[in-house]
């Protein structure tokens, strides 16, 4: 073959009708050649056959036509492109189009977009992985079988997943058949065993070696007409490379041990590996390999697609677990910033496992959905190698929603109400600009904002309580290291300065948050602005010289200069910090009342007791009450008063106000009619101690005021019990007696009748052994010193509450309640701590004080740390949630159980399994466990009566 015969066939091609391309035919016709010479010469030049050199034509004007008119028919289109000067036949566009190997066609095609979205999906398709998609289509497109691709990319970069995407592409393409097989085989699987690896590859004959019993067809025989990807491919021997080169060649090889047959089969092959391919693969075997994909590992990846990736990842387990995700933007940051040795692999695998043990949590503490806070990823050692960059991207919450394919970069800049109020800095400027733009005063604006600011520490204190961070030690992993460090010396030092202050130190971990938001927008240039500077500078000049000296600090470190303004942020933390824990907005106070009388009244108590916060609405005579109940709803959403709202009230139908705020804001509330002045300065006086529960202030007030015949309960040490009462002492006394047994197992309950002449004996007779807390019935028998609840059709929820209350104050008889003889197990032997545990929870539950789920709650917080406490004590416990009815369970082991890996061993083992509000019922209870001797003598009881009765006098 001539040079001159490639030159005159190139320069013929060159000048060849595009739209009519010389077949090989023709151009060896024209040349004077065989027909197979020419065909030769033009695939060593990589020159297209006539047909496809056709198509690019063809494509370009197919299009052209398409973009005008999407919906053509095919018979239409062979018109067209004859006025256009292309002269194809009917079954030639059919042909093009359903041809799935040469189908690169135009861009604007239904089927462009099809292939399109085979790798679509894959995170990245439109960034870093562009080009290793084209080149992927293209290995797959290369006729007649593809080009054999070897993808390289350090481990979990996706590498099987890019295959298994390349496999849905040939079918897409119908390169491959729909059921065409897609074999894959780790070679690090068999990678001690080089033999093995081979004969599973290629299948070996009968006898090959020791162990063939018979005839086996290998892998590559299975992908025939499929495709065979080949993970870790550098583990396969050279041996098993060189069989490789035959199939790639010529698609022949051989089983093991097989000389004379030779086997066919027809494959696309795809290698893998994480290795250096130039120390790994054999050189010859490289030279057949001539696609080679690079993907990128992650650390390469863009934050952008980083990001993408978690979202997908995150929304893909909303979708297995069928649960919304609220993922915390201060998570999604740590995600997107952390180092994956394990690409994306890891990165998947991390975001499973967090969401597998939020899920847990969500089950424990019956939430709706699935919530990822700080406390998921503190139980993860992953996030020890966080590394947070500064930047510029702000990160809020996001939320999973079951199956939505909303996971597009809207989520990055999603807001919800579970956002940390950590946009300060531009709230205020909105508020401000907008306020400016309203020519709204200096003085107005500044109020305005100043109430705004109150506002966000309320949302942060309430966050701070609803949140279990309870420590600055907990971000550290989340923010910057130095922050941290010296919030902590402050902290100290303010400590040192003010010892009798005490500190919200779950304020400290805001500020924290804030000072990094902070120190970012310094850094940027970026302005802070604070229109309450000189009010701040005021009022609270304190905080401001602590801000000061800790902004310098802060400067110092970060090489940075603190603005005013922000110093000026920074004291109102401080001020928030040294705040009392428990504050009086907590329960809010609304007196309403017709004319001016609520005003008068709440001036009066404002002067008295030098507070600001009980809130006077009056009452127009003329004005409908409506109007004035959608203001107090309104009124009451505004604002933070977590524990509700109580409500003093004049006449009419204001009573029902309470009512109507709680079913239409949620909010506890309760009311209180015929106000007077002692009342309303009685309940603030209380709500300003923050002692106070609402239901205690209330009915503190109701008894001042005898709607019901309180008196004042004894604190006895005797059990307490309570009296039902009818007529008969039968039918109603029984029924009541039910209903009080179901809310308060463990009263004593004794049903009496009205009629009875004795009836003041027995009653009297019972105060020896018991201290009763009230009758409930439906006629007051008017026992002096006893209380009567009357009780009518329905036992409302306050009436319980009063009960409850009732209860509470008497201390004493709540050891009663919570140490029971039958709860106290002597001598029990168990082979695991599990199994003690278990033991101890199922009594308590088949008793229905817990539901089964405490069991778990106890487990699930003993594998997270012990709780071994002194003495030889253990307290294990559970969640209060899952408490219907407060009791202590104690166990006496036979023999002392080794504990916990610090190498504790416990023999007492008490179990509290209490509500949330009975939890100060327990402290008196360590008091006793604390003391070594105490302890001694529980563990020498033999009697179950001795052993409650030690504990109870603890308790008075
Ligand atoms: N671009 C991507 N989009 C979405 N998920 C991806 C992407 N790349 C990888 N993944 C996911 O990451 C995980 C790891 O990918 P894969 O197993 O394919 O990596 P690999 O490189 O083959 O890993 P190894 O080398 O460890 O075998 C898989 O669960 C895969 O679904």
């Amino acid at each position: 073959m001539t040079v001159n015969l490639k030159d005159k066939l190139m320069a013929m091609i060159k000048t060849e009708n595009k739209k009519n391309p010389l077949t090989d035919e023709q151009l060896a016709e024209k040349l004077n050649v065989l027909r197979e010479t020419v065909t030769g010469i033009r695939k060593e030049l990589n020159i297209p056959n006539s047909r496809t050199r056709k198509k690019e034509i063809v494509k370009a004007a197919i299009s052209a036509i398409k973009m005008s008119e999407p919906n053509i028919s095919a018979g239409s289109l062979v018109s067209k492109l004859t006025e256009r000067g292309i002269c194809i036949s009917r079954t030639y566009i059919s042909d093009l189009m359903n041809e799935g190997k040469n189908n690169d066609i135009e861009n604007n095609t239904e089927k462009f977009t099809e292939e399109k979205d085979v790798f679509s999906k894959l995170i990245g398709c439109k960034g870093s992985l562009l080009k290793n998609i084209k080149q992927g289509q293209a290995a797959i497109l290369y006729p007649p079988f593809g080009l054999p691709t070897l993808i390289v990319g350090e481990s979990g970069t996706g590498k099987t997943l890019f295959a298994e995407y390349m496999y849905k592409y040939a079918v897409k393409q119908k390169v491959l058949e729909a059921e065409a097989p897609f074999v894959l085989l780790n070679c690090a699987d068999y990678s001690d065993n080089p033999q093995l690896l081979v004969s599973i590859l290629y299948g070996y004959k009968k006898g090959a070696f020791t162990g063939a019993d018979k005839d086996t067809e290998g892998l590559v025989e299975r992908a025939n007409n499929g495709m065979l990807f080949l993970d870790e491919i550098h583990r396969l021997p050279p041996k098993g490379q060189e069989m490789l080169f035959s199939i790639l060649d010529r698609g022949k090889f051989r089983r093991m041990g097989e000389v004379n047959t030779e086997r066919t089969a027809h494959i696309y092959f795809i290698g893998a590996t994480t290795e250096n391919i130039e120390s790994s693969l054999l050189l010859t075997f490289r030279r057949r390999i001539p696609m080679i994909i690079e993907l990128p590992s992650l650390e390469d990846r863009s934050l952008h697609e980083k990001i993408k990736l978690i979202h997908g990842f995150f929304q893909q387990e909303a979708n297995r677990t069928n649960y919304k995700i609220l993922v915390n933007a201060k998570i999604m940051e740590a995600f997107a910033f952390k180092k994956y040795t394990g690409n994306i692999g890891q990165m998947k695998s991390e975001i499973q496992v967090t969401c597998a043990n939020a899920y847990v949590d969500k089950i424990n503490n019956k939430r709706e959905e699935i919530y990822i806070g700080f406390n998921e990823i503190l139980y993860q050692k992953f996030f020890y190698d966080i590394n947070i960059q500064k930047n510029n991207i702000r990160f809020n919450d996001a939320l999973f929603i079951p199956n939505s394919d909303e996971i597009e970069d809207s989520l990055l800049t999603t807001k919800n109400q579970y956002s940390l109020p950590e946009d300060i800095y531009e709230t205020i400027e909105n508020k401000y600009y907008e306020l400016k733009n309203a020519s709204i005063s200096n003085e107005k604006t500044e109020e305005i904002i100043w109430n705004f600011l109150l506002g966000y520490f309320d949302k942060i204190r309430l966050d701070s309580q609803n949140r279990n961070i309870s420590s600055l030690d907990e971000l550290k992993y989340l923010l910057d290291s130095s922050i941290i460090q010296l919030l902590k010396e402050f902290l100290n030092f303010v400590r040192k300065e003010q010892p009798d202050k005490p500190i919200n130190e779950k304020v400290l971990i805001y500020l924290a948050i804030h000072l990094e938001e902070a120190i970012k927008r310094i850094k940027f240039k970026q302005e802070i602005m604070n229109p309450n500077l000189l009010y701040i500078k005021k009022n609270f000049a304190d905080e401001f010289k602590l801000a000061s000296q800790l902004a310098q600090r802060l400067a110092e470190r970060k090489l940075i200069e603190i603005p005013e303004g922000e110093i000026g942020f920074i004291a109102i933390y401080i001020h928030e910090l040294m705040k009392s824990p428990d504050r009086r907005n907590r329960i809010a106070i609304i007196t309403i009342s017709h004319g001016k009388v609520a005003t008068e009244m709440v001036n009066v108590v404002k002067k008295m007791l030098n507070v600001d916060f009980p809130i006077a609405i009056d009452m127009p005579l003329d004005v409908n009450p409506v109007k004035i109940f959608e203001q107090v709803v309104e009124l009451a959403k505004s604002l933070n008063a977590e524990e509700g709202i109580l409500f003093f009230v004049d006449m009419g139908s204001l009573v029902s106000i309470g009512e109507i705020v709680h079913s239409r804001t949620g909010m506890q509330t309760r009311t209180i009619d015929r106000v007077d002045l002692v009342s309303v300065l009685e309940a603030v006086r209380k709500a300003d101690a923050s002692e106070e529960s609402l239901d205690n202030i209330y009915y503190d007030i109701i008894n001042s005021k005898h709607n019901y015949s309180l008196v004042t309960v004894e604190n006895s040490d005797k059990e307490p019990a309570l009296i039902s009462m009818c007529l008969t002492g039968h039918g109603v006394a029984l029924k009541i007696k039910n209903v009080l047994s179901r809310y308060y197992a463990g009263v004593n309950i004794f049903s009496m009748s009205i009629m009875d002449d004795n009836v003041k004996i027995k009653i009297n007779n019972l105060k020896q052994q018991y201290n009763i807390l009230a009758i409930v019935g439906t006629i007051n028998p008017k026992i002096e010193g006893l209380n009567f609840i009357p009780y009518d059709n329905n036992f409302t929820k306050d009436k319980r509450m009063f009960l409850d209350y009732l209860l509470k104050k008497n201390g004493s008889g709540l050891a009663h309640t919570l140490i029971r003889e039958k709860f106290v197990l002597i001598g029990l032997e168990g082979a695991t701590k599990k199994e003690v545990l278990e033991t101890m929870g199922k009594l308590i539950c088949n008793e229905g004080f817990v539901s089964f789920e405490y069991i778990n709650s106890v487990l699930r917080r003993e594998s997270m740390s012990s709780t071994y406490f002194r003495n030889n004590v253990a307290l294990p416990h559970g969640m209060p949630s899952f408490v219907n009815k407060s009791v202590i369970i104690f166990a006496v082991l036979k023999k002392e159980m080794h504990w916990d890996k610090n190498g504790n061993s416990a023999q007492l083992i008490c179990m509290p399994a209490v509500k949330s509000e009975d939890v100060d019922a327990i402290n008196k209870l360590f008091k006793i466990l604390k003391q070594k001797e105490k302890v001694e003598k529980l563990l020498s009881i033999q009697k179950q009566a001795e052993f409650v009765e030690l504990i109870r006098k603890a308790y008075k």
